[in-house]
């Protein structure tokens, strides 16, 4: 389903010249594939890449080298011809929902913005089936995000994330700005959303458990390079010590 090739990304290097042409290498000849129905996790530590290459797949940057590609399409092409089909959380909901918006039409607006074109009733109905899905009260129609507790808000952002019915979301650190107990909910609301509806995750945290527990298969980044990959089951035999280091630190005994 989804493939990436060789990718390479750059930023301008911080704290030089506006003059300066000085580049730092952000990720280095990044390759994997995440197939239908599967959840991939990216770990790795603070300042790795793992929002940058997010990025670069949800087509908001492009690889300086390298290619991203969507059943066999370039990314940018399959995005705009599969509209709705690939979403998005990001770890901050309170920047990723309008302040001004109630629930109900934060929920509404990916649906109304969606290619089907649907009357007043038909988004009413369907906005109420999304909380539902994502175990919100419709009692929180007409509030405002301010008035709504942090883990409620990022629900309404994964019923934003799957209004249009994707096939493909990214979670970036969806779950990071939770606390344990909206985590762990949470997290358990993104595995039954992902079984009813049959979609592919890809699934980006610095926490191992987090990641454990939802995905099936798991790339190591460290410093814009993945340094391993495997799959959950074998969690155990990773070869490469920061993989090893990252393991031992959740897993203190033998
Ligand atoms: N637009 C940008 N311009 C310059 N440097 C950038 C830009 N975006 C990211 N970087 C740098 O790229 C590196 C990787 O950042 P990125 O946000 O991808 O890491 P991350 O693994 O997601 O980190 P975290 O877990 O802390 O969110 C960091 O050193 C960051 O400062």
């Amino acid at each position: 389903m989804l493939k990436v090739e060789s990718v390479y990304k750059s930023y301008k290097k911080q704290n030089c010249s506006i003059f300066s042409s000085k580049k730092q290498e952000i990720l280095h000849d990044i390759s994997f594939q995440l197939q239908c129905g599967e959840c991939l996790g990216l770990i790795g530590e603070s300042g790795s890449g793992k929002s940058t290459l997010s990025r670069l797949i949800l087509n908001l940057e492009r690889p300086d080298f390298g290619k991203i590609t969507m059943e066999g399409q370039p990314i940018q092409n399959w995005l705009e011809s599969h509209r709705g089909e690939m979403s998005v959380v990001f770890q901050d909901y309170t920047t990723s929902i309008n302040p001004f918006f109630t629930i109900e039409e934060s929920v509404a607006e990916p649906i109304r913005r969606s290619k089907c074109k649907y009357d007043k009733q038909v988004v009413a109905a369907m906005v109420l089936h999304l909380l539902e899905k994502v175990q919100l009260s419709s009692r929180l129609l007409m509030r405002h995000p301010h008035e709504l507790s942090g883990g409620q808000l990022q629900r309404v952002c994964i019923a934003r994330a799957i209004a249009t019915q994707p096939r493909f979301v990214v979670f970036d650190e969806a779950l990071s700005s939770l606390d344990v107990s909206a985590q762990t909910q949470t997290l358990l609301l993104l595995k039954q959303l992902k079984q009813e509806m049959n979609m592919s995750y890809l699934f980006i945290a610095h926490d191992l458990p987090t990641i454990t527990s939802l995905c099936n298969k798991l790339l190591f980044l460290s410093k814009g390079k993945i340094v391993e990959k495997i799959e959950v089951q074998k969690i155990s035999q990773v070869q490469t010590p920061y993989a090893k280091k990252l393991l031992a630190s959740v897993l203190p005994f033998d």
